[in-house]
């Protein structure tokens, strides 16, 4: 072969090369990713509501209320109390232990049932003194002239490393279908073979309901699967799956804002309230939720309102003491309100960026609730709008859980939905019914007892894990 034929090879061999490399590159920008994007794009993508997503599904916004509400005036001196009370005259100014609030509400108690839950003086007004706030140095200062110089040595726990926020939903997802995937197996067992018989769809029905979507959402989606069944061909399990999954994931709502109000405000901090029956993950939820605002660079505040057990106190200021999140307590028995407006309090004085407030849900008397959680949030709101209030409810207990939903949905204004100890049923369905009843989204699942096993809860992510 001659020298010009070796160069023409040579060329052409070049030019073929640029080509691969071209196309390679074409093809690749216009292939479709099904992974969200990249994390770093996400982290300060801003949505319509003022928020952002931290990059992990977990997503922040600044509750609607922008303004504290003016202060309340200097408290009143005392009216005259029909029932005497002796307490010190020296009461911290502002605090909230004597609002007329607390006079008020004696009368309707059905004394019984409080004598026996409630070891709590409902008139005494004196948990103001009781109140010790454990973040404030100041009040350390009263012992006087020091003989001996020992600086105190304040034991600086070592601080947690946090999982990374990012992928939480995806780390968990396992625990999810483990417990899940049972319920979609089935269904997709019934589905996948196409045409069906009543008996078969009467299977479908039952199978929703023992995985707890309740009788409504059942049947709408029933009727759904049934009118798309006929509309399209599905013949194989790969199409009743993508329909299945359709089907579920609009039942879920997926517009609902399910991001956590916990952005500050221009002058105050983001309020966010814990409520729900003891024993549901409400602490646990609370700890959890803080170690992720502080994993996201914000200031946090714990106030421990569950005065009702000490320990609960105890369990919360150690979630603190893990992330360096303050914590404002009371001592066992003080006024839960008192507790709570202190906190945040505390919260606006530090320049916080969220105040989360865990209270007691003993859920003794309606009447006992009402009174007790009505009164944390009006009191709180002399200094600041509650931004998030988070109903916590254990998965596990299926249609007990949507009946503490209900009272406490009439107590207070739920915003937000805790579904714990979803690693543990297989009766996750009950996310629709919550959703259904209460008409607020489920924004947090927790799945797990680990520190870290909290994740936001996404429609599909939910429905993939379900389907298995
Ligand atoms: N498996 C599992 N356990 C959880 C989850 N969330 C909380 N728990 C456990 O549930 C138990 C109760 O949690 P707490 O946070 O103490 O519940 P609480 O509602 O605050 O109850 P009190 O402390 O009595 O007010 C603890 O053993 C937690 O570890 C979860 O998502 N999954």
């Amino acid at each position: 072969m001659t020298t010009g034929a070796w160069i023409a090879i040579a060329a052409a061999l070049a030019v073929l090369l640029v080509v691969l490399v071209v196309g390679s590159v074409l093809y690749r920008r216009r292939r479709i990713s099904l992974k969200a994007p990249d994390t770093p794009q996400i982290a300060t993508e801003k949505d319509r509501s003022g928020g952002y997503r931290a990059g992990t599904g977990f997503s922040f916004s600044e509750g609607s209320t922008a303004t504290a509400p003016p202060r309340e005036p200097a408290p009143a001196p005392r009216p005259p109390a029909p029932t005497p009370a002796p307490t010190p005259e020296v009461v911290p100014p502002a605090k909230p232990t004597t609002t007329p609030d607390e006079v008020i509400p004696a009368p309707e108690k059905p004394a019984d049932t409080d004598s026996v839950i409630t070891p709590e003086p409902v008139v005494a007004p004196e948990p103001v003194v009781a109140y010790e706030p454990v973040v404030a140095p100041e009040t350390v200062v009263a012992p006087e002239p020091v003989v001996t110089p020992e600086p105190a040595a304040p034991s600086v726990p070592a601080l947690d490393e946090i999982a990374p926020t990012e992928g939480r939903l995806d780390r968990l997802r396992g625990r999810l279908s483990r417990s899940q995937s049972a319920v979609g197996k089935s269904l997709l067992g019934l589905l996948g073979g196409g045409d069906l018989d009543e008996d078969s769809w009467e299977e479908v029905e039952d199978t929703l309901l023992i995985a707890d979507l309740g009788s409504a959402t059942t049947t709408k989606v029933v009727t759904a699967l049934r009118e798309q069944m006929a509309a399209r061909s599905v013949r194989t399990e790969a199409d009743a799956r993508a329909l299945l999954r359709e089907v579920l994931v609009a039942e879920l709502r997926p517009e609902l804002d399910r991001s956590i109000r916990a952005l500050p405000h221009d002058d105050h901090p983001a309020v966010l309230l814990v409520v729900g029956v003891n024993g549901t993950g409400k602490t646990t939820t609370t700890g959890k939720l803080a170690r992720v605002l502080v994993a996201d660079g914000r200031r946090v505040l714990l106030g421990a309102a569950d005065t009702f057990r000490a320990a609960a106190a105890d369990q919360l200021q150690t979630w603190a003491e893990r992330v360096g999140a303050e914590v404002v307590r009371g001592k066992e028995a003080a006024d839960p309100a008192a507790v709570a407006f202190d906190a945040v309090s505390k919260g606006i004085e530090n320049g916080v960026d969220a105040v989360l407030i865990d209270t007691a849900g003993r859920l003794h008397t309606k009447t006992g609730l009402m009174d007790e959680l009505g009164k944390v949030k009006r009191v709180i709101e002399k200094k600041a709008s509650v931004d998030d209030v988070l109903l916590v409810l254990d998965a596990t207990i299926g249609q007990n859980g949507l009946a503490q939903a209900r009272v406490f949905a009439e107590v207070v204004d739920i915003t937000g939905v805790v579904l714990t100890k979803l690693d543990g049923t297989a009766k996750g369905g009950i996310v629709f019914q919550v959703q259904h009843e209460l008409g607020v989204p489920v924004k947090l699942v927790g799945l797990g007892e680990g520190a870290d096993d909290l994740a936001p809860f996404e429609p599909g992510a939910f429905v993939d894990a379900l389907l298995g």
